[in-house]
């Protein structure tokens, strides 16, 4: 099972001057346990669009499914929705307020009313799956780096055993070390928990690497919706909505026009070293 969104229509300030329609006709579906990254220029829809999809925008009109039942019924629970599909925001360490670490990431299990003992050992397996060490429980979320507060504020969505995660822009404002980490324990995460993870990125290199699937969005519409090889073959049809493949993916397709026997769509680094390393074993 998994999402559905049916054409699915959004308009900010629909009745004054400031009237914006920021998704159109948006379908998509997305099952259980994929790992896909969201991408597309700034004001192409996406954080409207990940708002949808935990009821925290309601759409001007289309439908949204999740596990099968409509989020719009009058019947359907809201306060389940939230519970199964954690947004993470942007910039998400400057929601962090609690005093210690530990008690910041019990907050949302308490909310949902757990008792205090149920709430911690939610809190420290949550913590554990973010590489954060018993060491760290009693620090003020302060005293950490930006990529450990970081840590903190995704352990608290974790925290509430959701179904689906939606990071919007983890690796904003980290250095390059701080991405790597960030983007490879996101990738543990999957491996280990199995659960869908959605993520927001303006970087094309950062979700190659880590995605099954990418969505482009462009002017609130679904551009394209493939495997990262596929969308990135098209980087024609990406360049003319301001974005690009990987810089790795135009050298191997130039390296690949001198030596055909090098593979001519590659996604990642990985893979081209991966693909040079075997061209040279392959002429000794
Ligand atoms: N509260 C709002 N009122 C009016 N228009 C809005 C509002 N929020 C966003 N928009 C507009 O809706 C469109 C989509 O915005 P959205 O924030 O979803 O894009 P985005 O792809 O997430 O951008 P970014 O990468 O910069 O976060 C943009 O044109 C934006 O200006």
């Amino acid at each position: 099972m998994g999402i559905r969104l049916e054409h699915v229509n959004y308009i900010y300030s629909p009745d004054n001057a400031f009237r914006k329609q920021a998704l159109r006709d948006v379908n998509l579906e997305i099952q259980d346990g994929e790992f896909i990254g969201l991408i597309g220029h700034t004001g192409s829809g996406k954080s409207t669009l990940i708002q949808h999809l935990n009821g925290l925008l309601r759409a001007t009109s289309g439908q949204i499914y999740y596990n099968e039942q409509n989020i719009y019924d009058d019947k359907y629970r809201m306060i389940d929705l939230r519970s199964q599909v954690g947004l993470v925001f942007q910039y998400p360490e400057h929601q962090l307020f609690e005093m210690t670490v530990l008690k910041d990431v019990c907050y949302g299990p308490k909310n949902l009313g757990l008792d205090d003992d149920a709430a911690v050992e939610r809190a420290k397996e949550a913590l554990a799956m973010v590489g954060m060490t018993e060491k760290d429980y009693s620090k003020s979320p302060f005293e950490l780096s930006g990529g450990q507060k970081r840590r903190v504020a995704i352990a608290g969505v974790l925290a509430m055993h959701p179904q689906v995660i939606v990071l919007d822009e983890p690796t904003a404002g980290l250095d390059p070390k701080g991405r790597n980490d960030i983007l490879n324990q996101i990738s543990a995460l999957h491996r280990q928990t199995g659960i869908t993870i959605i993520l927001v990125s303006h970087s094309m290199e950062d979700v190659a690497k880590y995605v099954d699937r990418i969505i482009v969005m462009n002017r609130g519409e679904v551009f394209m919706d493939d495997t990262p090889k596929e969308i990135f073959r098209q980087s024609e049809a990406l360049e003319r909505v301001g974005l690009a493949a990987p810089q790795v993916t135009y050298v191997m397709r130039q390296l690949h026009k001198i030596f055909p026997e090098l593979p001519e769509d590659v996604t990642t680094v990985e893979e081209a070293k991966e693909a040079l390393l075997h061209c040279l074993e392959a002429d000794k």
